[in-house]
């Protein structure tokens, strides 16, 4: 029934302006996905590759396509990807490019969904998922290399952890967004926004950690729920020589531990994501030994979406929570797998957004299927949007 006739695949935009894939999946019985690939900036290492995008088009239209079309069944989700992985024949995904292969995946399971009748949320997750609905953290301030002249920091993130539904959650955080805007402007400081439409003030990091906590302690006390942040420190691209240069700020390792887990007790953070560098396994370790049991210790440059390094870290008990971005590895199966990895070491997930990224939605039911407990896409901008009231439909049962 869901058997696929055709794959298209085609550059488009995405919210830098840069070229991305978008593939659309044709079913036999008329079903019919399309999906688009995010882009990161602050890409880990281990990431699988992303090629330029025609190379990207040309390599999967060469390879993957003839393997899928008349052949595949866009509802058996393993299948699909298993295709993609033996007509790709690299570990990374470097001979089709993880941008087409991941377009294809997500494209394939919406076309799936479409032909079974049923929102992807449901088809992902089944009929036994759990009700339950992600946390947002929304990043409201941010630079690094998601904006000139800003935040050495890469994102502060606005975490409604006491929000009675996702709704209120989604709506709090934008508020977050536009008080900053206004502590901004009463202090004269002139911002722009980054590629993810949070605030880039050229302020120094201690700076900001005051306005974001006025900002979250102000919307909490409005909206009469608890609102904390979190931080994305993207320090494997500031990790330099053995040391982190964030700012002005020059840290050893134990320097960089110490002062995180400052932060942590100062500001009472929910999150802290990369803190240290993509391959200080031990380094993250102590520092989850020391704040583990009070914050989140998020991997994303560190554990790519990849099981093989998460088991890594679970062996050395290197975080407590893990990053899950589809493109990372390739296709939602990868995605799914270290999900269900993750959850059975008791390690929380984070479905999360690129900064690159386009309308397509995929990750909200991607987080919902999953019982993900926090989502990180953003405050505001559309691209942002686009996930964020998908997550609001879903809820209300309006697909
Ligand atoms: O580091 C991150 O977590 C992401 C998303 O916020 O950024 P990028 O997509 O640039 O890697
Ligand atoms: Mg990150």
């Amino acid at each position: 029934m869901t058997r696929i006739e055709t794959v298209r695949l085609r550059a488009v935009l995405d919210s830098r302006g840069n070229k991305t894939v978008e593939a659309d999946v044709l079913t036999e019985s008329g079903g019919f996905g399309r999906a688009a690939a995010p882009s990161g900036a602050s890409t880990g290492e281990y990431e699988a590759i992303e090629l330029p995008v025609n190379e990207a088009i040309a390599a999967a239209r060469e390879h993957a396509v003839p393997r899928l079309d008349g052949r595949v069944y866009a509802g058996d989700q393993r299948e699909v990807d298993d295709t993609l992985r033996a007509a790709d024949g690299t570990e990374d995904f470097s001979e089709i490019g993880a941008n087409s292969a991941v377009a294809i995946s997500m494209a394939a399971a919406k076309a799936g969904a479409d032909v079974l009748g049923a929102p992807l949320y449901q088809h992902l997750g089944g009929a036994f998922r759990g009700e339950n609905f992600p946390i947002p953290l929304g990043n409201v301030v941010g630079g690094g290399e998601h904006a000139q002249e800003a935040t050495a920091i890469q994102e502060f993130l606005s975490a409604p952890v006491g929000a009675p539904s996702v709704k209120d959650a989604v709506f709090a955080n934008a508020q977050v967004h536009g008080e900053i805007g206004s502590l901004l402007e009463e202090r004269g400081t002139p911002a722009a926004k980054g590629d993810e439409g949070a605030w880039a003030p050229p302020v120094s990091d201690a700076e900001a950690f005051e306005i974001v906590e006025e900002a979250v302690e102000t919307v909490s006390d409005d909206v009469g729920f608890d609102i904390k942040f979190g931080l994305d420190l993207a320090a494997a691209e500031v990790f330099e020589d053995g040391e982190y240069v964030f700012g002005d700020e020059v840290r050893s390792t134990e320097e960089q531990i110490e002062y995180v887990a400052g932060l942590v007790d100062e500001y009472d953070l929910a999150y802290v994501e990369d803190p240290l560098d993509e391959d200080a396994y031990e380094a993250f370790a102590e520092l989850t030994e020391r704040v583990g049991d009070q914050t989140l210790i998020c991997g994303d440059d560190l554990f790519v979406t990849n099981t093989e390094r998460l088991q890594e870290g679970i062996d050395v008990d290197a975080a407590n929570s893990i990053l899950i971005k589809p493109n990372q590895i390739g296709t939602l199966s990868d995605a799914f797998d270290a999900i269900e990895l993750a959850t059975r070491n008791g390690y929380e997930t984070v479905v999360s957004h690129r900064s690159g990224e386009t309308e397509d939605a995929t990750i909200a039911h991607l987080a919902v299927a999953t019982d993900a407990p926090f989502i990180k896409t953003g405050t505001v901008q559309g691209e942002r949007t686009a996930k964020l009231n998908e997550l609001i439909r879903i809820a209300d049962e309006a697909l």
